[in-house]
């Protein structure tokens, strides 16, 4: 059987098919993690206003130079100005005034001493050092200016976003939609955790790391459920999950005789974009579309999943909701054993990285098996070796993807 798109035509034609979700507002309390779907222009001056940033005395600079220990210059307080409040003093030649941080700069100071280097005695204080003019002040928009352009569309909302939106006064942000996601498990073999197995069955995995992979990456998990290789359960199990933004199933799409799942989505209505892919693990990996949902029908094999996953689902999941980030973090490693392969497929190979102080080093993981799922345990990265790479020696230099 030919294999008809190239791990790129893939990844392409998948962004092709896939639509950014709409917009929705919410309050910035609730936005981890979401997808900022406007530009956040300021309309603020921040720090509003110019303010103290040590404990300390508001003073003219004129009046401090020359300043020592032996030397010290002496000054009036005139009075006390702590964070959250205003004077009408003015801080003339001569004259402090004592400042907590974050007060207002009293008018008139340009400076403010820190109270480590000064002694204050009755309604006196003596300055034992000069420093230089506008030590110790934050200027008024020397942080944010209005009409300043901060966080960009496409952005990441991290606890540093949410902390800057607070600054910006904005309690409510606009944010792409979570995508909606389903997750069937194809297999009259699959058993759930807890039960004992009876002869033929093995664990189901692919439940539980394909739906802790689609929370990981920011979506909605609204169905998930496990049906035998049987094409009316496979059916039903479609139809409750239809309308989701995105639909994963899993098991089922290679050209055994129990693999229905291509059949039943095409019963149903879904044209196909494309089976089965140059790339290993992750082969016999389908792309469909059904009304308005994404198919993606992933290899039973676990570690074909997860690594299908990795591979195809990510971008959708990225595009879907904006993020304008690369989904994989990709590096140049230097191969601590040979890799032969043929030529045609596009592999990815799990790895084991080390590093020194400015070298990375990977070494293929002994079990490329994608039925042995310990070798993602103790791999943490693919190693990825193109269609026409046949042969990369040990020494070497090798792209690979991190894979956390
Ligand atoms: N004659 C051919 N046979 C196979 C081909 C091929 O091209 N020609 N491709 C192989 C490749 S590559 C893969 S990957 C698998 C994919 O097969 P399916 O997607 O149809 O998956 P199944 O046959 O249902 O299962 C494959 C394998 O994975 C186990 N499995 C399935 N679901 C789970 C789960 N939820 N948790 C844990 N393990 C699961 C299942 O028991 C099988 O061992 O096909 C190859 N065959
Ligand atoms: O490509 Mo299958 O996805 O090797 O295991």
């Amino acid at each position: 059987m030919e294999l008809v798109v190239s791990l790129e035509e893939a990844r392409k034609t998948i962004l092709k098919n896939t639509v950014q979700l709409e917009a929705e507002t919410i309050e910035i309390s609730v936005s981890l993690y979401r997808i900022l779907a406007e530009d956040i222009y300021s309309e603020e001056l921040i720090p509003p206003f110019h303010n103290c940033a040590m404990d300390g005395y508001a003073v003219l600079h004129s009046a401090i130079i020359g300043a020592s220990k032996k030397e010290p210059m002496e000054l009036e307080l005139i009075g006390q100005l702590t964070a959250g409040y205003t004077t009408q003093k003015t801080v003339g030649e001569g004259t402090a005034i004592k400042v907590m941080t974050g007060a207002p700069l009293p008018d008139g100071a340009d400076t403010v001493v820190p109270i480590e280097i000064t002694f204050e005695e009755g309604n006196r204080v003596k300055i034992f050092k000069e420093i230089a003019k506008n030590d110790n002040i934050r200027f008024a928009g020397e942080d944010v200016k209005p009409g300043q352009l901060l966080i960009h569309k496409g952005e990441k909302i991290t606890p540093y976003v949410i902390g800057m939106l607070a600054a910006l006064n904005k309690k409510y942000i606009k944010v792409t939609r979570v995508p909606k996601v389903s997750l069937i498990s194809t297999g009259d073999e699959l058993s759930d955790i807890g039960k004992v197995l009876l002869p033929g069955q093995i664990r189901d995995i692919n439940t539980y790391s394909l739906s802790a992979q689609v929370v990981e990456n920011g979506a909605n998990l609204i169905n998930m459920s496990r049906t035998k290789d049987d094409r009316d359960e496979i059916q039903s199990k479609l139809e409750a999950a239809r309308g989701s933004d995105m639909i994963i199933i899993s098991g089922g799409v290679s050209v055994g005789d129990c693999d229905f799942v291509k059949e039943v989505l095409h019963d149903m209505g879904m044209k196909e974009v494309f089976w089965r892919i140059a790339v290993k693990p992750g082969k016999p990996v389908l792309f469909g579309i059904l009304d308005k949902t994404l198919i993606f029908g992933l290899p039973g094999n676990p570690v074909s999943a997860v690594v299908a996953f990795q591979q195809f689902v990510l971008p959708a999941l990225f595009k879907m909701k904006g993020n304008n980030t690369s989904p994989w973090k990709e590096i140049t490693a230097i191969l601590e054993e040979d890799i032969i392969k043929k030529r045609g497929l596009f592999h990815f190979i799990r790895g084991k990285t080390t590093n020194t102080e400015d070298k990375t080093y990977v070494k293929p993981y002994s079990l490329q098996s994608s039925g042995a799922f310990s070798s993602m345990i103790f791999s943490d990265c693919l190693i990825m070796m193109p269609e026409e790479l046949t042969h990369v020696k040990s020494g070497e230099e090798i792209k690979i993807q991190m894979l956390n």
